[in-house]
């Protein structure tokens, strides 16, 4: 194992309990409601081994990329540098078509997104945005998947 690897497996074994190693798209939901819409009811298992579900729509996977892209993508691609990163391409929008198909499209592209995302540099999962995307709130709990 070079150094560096035992550099970022420490590093990685430093990180809190809470922080998220995996995340998986398990089902998609409808919401009914003036518009309807879908949200994708994720399992994420975090570092200490605990796992729960959280339930997130497109627009947030998109505000939570405008997010990470501001702070983490070098303004010239040619010029990164120690904070800047290289993100993953998100699933772009998509304006016509059947929701339920456009959800259950975006399943593998937005598994692949997130799988991509928590695998950057251990420094990267500790950014407060993504931490924020991934943790269990109050109306996350209360839901059954
Ligand atoms: C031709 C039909 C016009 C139309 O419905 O546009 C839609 C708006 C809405 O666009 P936005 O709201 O900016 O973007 C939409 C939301 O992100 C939505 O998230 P969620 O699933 O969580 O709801 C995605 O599913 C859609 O694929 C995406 O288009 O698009 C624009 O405002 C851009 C200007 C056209």
């Amino acid at each position: 194992m070079s150094l560096q690897q035992l550099r970022d497996e420490s590093d990685f074994d430093q990180l809190p309990h809470n922080v998220p190693v995996t995340a998986t798209i398990a089902d998609i939901e409808e919401k009914k409601g003036f518009i309807d819409h879908y949200r994708f009811v994720i399992e994420v298992k975090t570092k200490g081994g605990s796992k729960y579900f959280i339930y997130r729509r497109y627009r947030e996977f998109f505000t939570l990329h405008q997010n990470l892209e501001s702070k983490y993508s070098p303004e010239d691609a040619e010029k990164p540098g120690p904070n800047t990163c290289l993100l993953p391409p998100l699933p772009g929008k998509i304006f016509i078509g059947n929701k339920k198909e456009i959800a259950e499209g975006r399943i593998p592209e937005l598994n692949t997104y997130m799988k991509r995302l928590l695998g950057l540099p251990v420094w990267f999962l500790l950014d407060d945005t993504l931490r924020m995307f991934f943790y269990q709130t109050d109306q996350d709990s209360q839901q059954q998947p």
